[in-house]
């Protein structure tokens, strides 16, 4: 517990992370790795290039702060992240490495200003929100073995490869040591750890179980080739031969679908179906519609099988093609809305922040506004709880 004189010289830091936020972690992040190269084995690097793993966490440090008082309020969003944590392999003895190097880029970048009192604070703060972190992790590890999953990673092998669409293949993966696999829940997504020729350190990607069964996991990935630079990982897959091995982590996630009886809008955007169309198979009884938002037909992954099952549901299916139609519009999901209606989105940040957008001004209650951001939903899902 903390004393309130701790409370109070951490809440009086707000203001000042509001503006040096995203500096300080910029700091942490070069520093930690710069003197511990071994966890460019674990983090994305693309996110580091992008700034996206560095707004998440001060995002996630600036909430922290602010809910100092009542870390409940933010145990939402460390449910999330623990669960992408534990894809990954995070233990209770990396916390402190990361509280060193934290409180160091508090100091480097406040100067004089991070006086004694505030950096005891912090230390303090971190420890308790750290043991937060490790309480919830060391649940999801626990729950993951119980439901017959594992911690950290196991060696697959790609067993079979199929096209889904132009841009969408997908991959069948067993196990090497051929033992079965746990059930997970539509929605959930495994870590591939990987060794990709050329590259210095291990890879690692999330991507959604879009199907499996107790001897396989299904994985969908898109080739990202019409960027600069082309995407490390989708294209390693897209050129992998069948039987090469790699690391795949027990499934993690909290973006599923929410038991009840209301009727389900999907709104996807890209590869951003995976998830939606394995929420979409699981729904039995419960009327589903889909608007699937793609650049056009030949990228869109999984039409056909959604279209069916849609219509199993007595929903209505639309599908919007960026190339032909322009963007999704406020009016177009307004005529699929119903009273009660639960609505799941999924796809490029822009995107999904244009149709969250757009459904908050058609006034579906947040409650029943689901997405999965990267990082930056930190900041919309305190809005939500603040
Ligand atoms: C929970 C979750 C589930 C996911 N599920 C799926 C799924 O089912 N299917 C799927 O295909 N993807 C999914 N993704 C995305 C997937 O994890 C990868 O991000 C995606 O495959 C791209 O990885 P890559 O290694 O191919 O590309 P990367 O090499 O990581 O590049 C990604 C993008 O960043 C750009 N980029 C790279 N370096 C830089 C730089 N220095 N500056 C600016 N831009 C740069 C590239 O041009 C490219 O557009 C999911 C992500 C999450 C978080
Ligand atoms: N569980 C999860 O969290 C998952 C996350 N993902 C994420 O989903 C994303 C999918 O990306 P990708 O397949 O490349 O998608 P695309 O870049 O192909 O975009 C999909 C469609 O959305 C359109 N679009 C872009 N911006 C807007 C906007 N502001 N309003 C309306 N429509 C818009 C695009 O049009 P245009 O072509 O003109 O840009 C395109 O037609 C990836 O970033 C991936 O990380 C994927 C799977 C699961
Ligand atoms: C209290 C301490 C911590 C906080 C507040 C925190 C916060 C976060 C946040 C907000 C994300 C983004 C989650 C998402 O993508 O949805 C994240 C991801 C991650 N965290 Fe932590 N984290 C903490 C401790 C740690 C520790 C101790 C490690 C171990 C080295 C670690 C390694 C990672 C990695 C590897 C990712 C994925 C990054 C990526 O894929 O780009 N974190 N963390």
């Amino acid at each position: 517990m903390l004393a309130q004189q701790t409370i109070d010289t951490i809440k009086s830091t707000v203001p000042v992370l509001e503006v040096h936020g995203l500096a300080i972690t910029k700091t942490f992040y070069s520093n930690l790795f710069r003197e511990n190269p071994e966890l460019l084995n674990i983090f994305n690097h693309t996110n580091q290039k992008k700034d996206r793993q560095q707004t998440a966490l001060a995002n996630t440090v600036y909430a922290a702060a602010v809910h100092i008082d009542h870390l409940e309020a933010i145990v939402p969003a460390v449910v999330q992240i623990a669960h992408k944590h534990v894809s990954l392999g995070i233990l209770p003895e990396h916390y402190p490495i990361v509280g060193k190097y934290l409180l160091e880029a508090i100091k480097e970048v406040l100067g004089d200003a991070a006086t004694d009192e505030i950096i005891d604070a912090w230390g303090k703060a971190y420890g308790v929100i750290a043991d937060v972190f490790i309480s919830v992790e060391e649940d999801l590890y626990k729950a993951a073995e119980n439901a017959g999953g594992w911690r950290a990673f196991k060696e697959f092998t790609i067993a079979e490869v199929v096209e889904e669409s132009e841009a969408v293949k997908s991959f069948y993966l067993k196990p090497v040591n051929g033992e079965k696999l746990p059930a997970f829940k539509a929605g959930q997504f495994i870590t591939l750890r990987t060794q990709v020729p050329g590259e210095q350190y291990l890879m690692n990607r999330q991507y959604t179980l879009t199907d499996g069964s107790e001897d396989y996991f299904r994985i969908s990935v898109k080739r990202e080739d019409d960027v600069t630079p082309n995407g490390i990982v989708s294209n390693f897959l897209h050129n992998a031969e069948i039987g090469t091995k790699v690391d795949v982590s027990a499934p993690a996630g909290v973006f599923t679908l929410v038991e009840n009886e209301s009727p389900v809008l999907f709104i996807s955007g890209g590869v951003g179906v995976t998830p939606l169309q394995g929420m979409l198979k699981t729904m039995e009884g419960r009327q589903a519609s889909f608007i699937q938002c793609a650049r056009n037909e030949n990228v869109a992954a999984f039409k056909e099988t959604i279209e069916e099952n849609v219509a199993a549901t007595d929903g209505k299916y639309k599908a919007v093609y960026s190339d032909i139609d322009g963007y999704i519009t406020k009016a177009q999901i307004e005529e699929f809305l119903v009273p009660g209606m639960e609505v799941y989105v999924c796809g490029p940040t822009v995107f999904m922040e244009t149709v969250i957008q757009y459904l908050v001004e058609l006034g579906v209650p947040a409650e029943k506004i689901h997405y999965e951001f990267f990082g930056a939903a930190m900041a919309l899902q305190i809005k939500k709880t603040a």
